[in-house]
C-alpha cells in the first residue's frame, strides 16, 4: 500500500488557483520529488499533505486513510522558514515538539540524545537555539521534523544554508530514513539533489502538474543534445559536421558539442577517430535541470 496518496486536490484562493487536480503516490521507501518555479503550488501542495489547510475537492490518504489528528503522529515537516525559538534550550523545545507528536518525554530525550551524537554535536543538548550557526540550527530542526519517528517527512529545501560537509552528511541521513521505510516528499530547486535522491517526480508549473514519472522515463522523452568529445590533441572541423549547432572547448582538454539530430554523434566519433585516437566520447543524456527549463522556462515568471 502507499504510504501517501494524493488525489486530484485542488486549492483556489479567491479566484487564484494554486493547486489544480494535482495526482501523485508516494511509496514506503521511497523519495518523491516535487518541483517547480516560484509560485507553482508546492508549498499549498505541502501544506494540504499535513493537513495545515484542506483541498477544496480531491483527496489525500495516508497508509490508506484519511487525515485524522492520529496521523499528525505519523507526519513530520522541515518547513523552507526555519522556525525555532532562539531562547529556548535545544533538548527542551525538541522534546516539547516530539512530545505534541506523541511520543513520551524518556523516549523523546534517548531519541535527541542519539540524533546528537550522529551528528557529532553532542553538546548541543544544553545550549540555546541562538547560540548556534545558523547552519547547525538548521541541523537541529532537521531533528525536529524527524524525532518522532514519522513515517511521512515533507522536507522544503532541506540543505539550504548548509555547507558541502554537512550537505552530504543530510543527504546521507536522507537515504538512510528512506531504507528505513519511511517516505520523503522532497521539494527543493536544487536539481541535482533530486536525480541523486529521487526516483519519482512532479514537476508543478502555474498551478498544474505538467510533468510526472519516473526521471529516467522523463529522461528519455527529451532529446540528447549533447556530445562530448576528446583526444590527446585538437580535433579539427567539428563545428563542420552535420547536424553540429555548437562547439565549446573545454579548458581542461575535448569538447562539448550541441547537436541537432541523433545521427550527428555517430558522425562526430567517426570525424574525431579520423583524425587519431579518441580518449573520451559521450553522448550526455539531458540533465534534470535541462528539462526542467524547457519545462516551465519559456513562461518562467
Ligand atoms: N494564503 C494565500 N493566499 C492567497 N494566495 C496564495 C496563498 N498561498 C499561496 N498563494 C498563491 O498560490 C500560488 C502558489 O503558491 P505556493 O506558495 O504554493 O507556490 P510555491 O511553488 O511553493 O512557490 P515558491 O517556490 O516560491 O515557494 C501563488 O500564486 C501564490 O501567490
Amino acid at each position: 500500500m502507499n504510504a501517501l496518496n494524493v488525489n486530484r486536490i485542488v486549492k483556489n484562493y479567491g479566484d487564484k488557483t494554486a493547486v489544480n487536480g494535482l495526482s501523485f503516490e508516494v511509496s514506503p521507501g521511497e523519495i518523491y520529488g516535487l518541483l517547480g518555479a516560484n509560485g507553482a503550488g508546492k508549498t499549498t501542495t505541502m501544506r494540504m499533505v499535513l493537513g495545515l489547510i484542506l483541498p477544496d475537492s480531491g483527496s489525500i490518504s495516508y497508509s490508506g486513510k484519511q487525515y485524522s489528528k492520529d496521523q499528525l503522529s505519523m507526519l513530520g515537516y522541515l518547513p523552507e522558514e526555519r522556525g525555532m525559538y532562539p531562547k529556548v534550550k535545544v533538548s527542551d523545545q525538541i522534546i516539547y515538539l516530539a512530545q505534541l507528536r506523541g511520543m513520551s518525554r524518556k523516549e523523546a530525550d534517548k531519541n535527541l540524545k542519539r540524533w546528537l551524537e550522529k551528528f557529532q554535536v553532542p553538546e548541543y543538548y544544553g545550549k540555546k537555539v541562538e547560540e548556534l550557526s545558523k547552519g547547525n540550527q538548521q541541523k537541529i530542526q532537521f531533528i525536529a521534523s524527524v524525532i518522532h519517528n514519522p513515517k511521512i517527512v515533507i522536507m522544503d529545501e532541506a540543505f539550504s544554508g548548509l555547507d558541502p560537509v554537512n550537505v552530504e552528511l543530510l543527504k546521507t541521513t536522507v537515504k538512510e530514513l528512506r531504507d528505513g521505510g519511511t517516505s520523503i516528499l522532497f521539494s527543493t530547486h536544487r536539481m541535482e539533489h533530486v536525480e541523486e535522491l529521487c526516483r519519482n517526480i512532479t514537476i508543478m508549473h502555474k498551478s498544474n502538474p505538467v510533468l510526472q514519472g519516473p526521471i529516467k522515463d522523463i529522461k528519455k522523452k527529451f532529446p540528447q543534445e549533447r556530445v562530448v568529445v576528446s583526444s590527446e590533441g585538437e580535433i579539427a572541423g567539428l563545428a563542420n559536421i552535420v547536424g553540429v549547432t555548437n562547439v565549446a572547448r573545454y579548458e581542461h582538454g575535448g569538447y562539448e558539442l550541441k547537436v541537432s539530430d541523433p545521427g550527428a554523434g555517430q558522425r562526430i566519433l567517426q570525424h574525431a577517430l579520423s583524425q587519431g585516437p579518441v580518449t573520451r566520447f559521450e553522448i550526455m543524456e539531458p540533465t534534470l535541470n535541462e528539462i526542467f527549463i524547457k519545462t516551465v522556462g519559456e513562461s518562467h515568471e
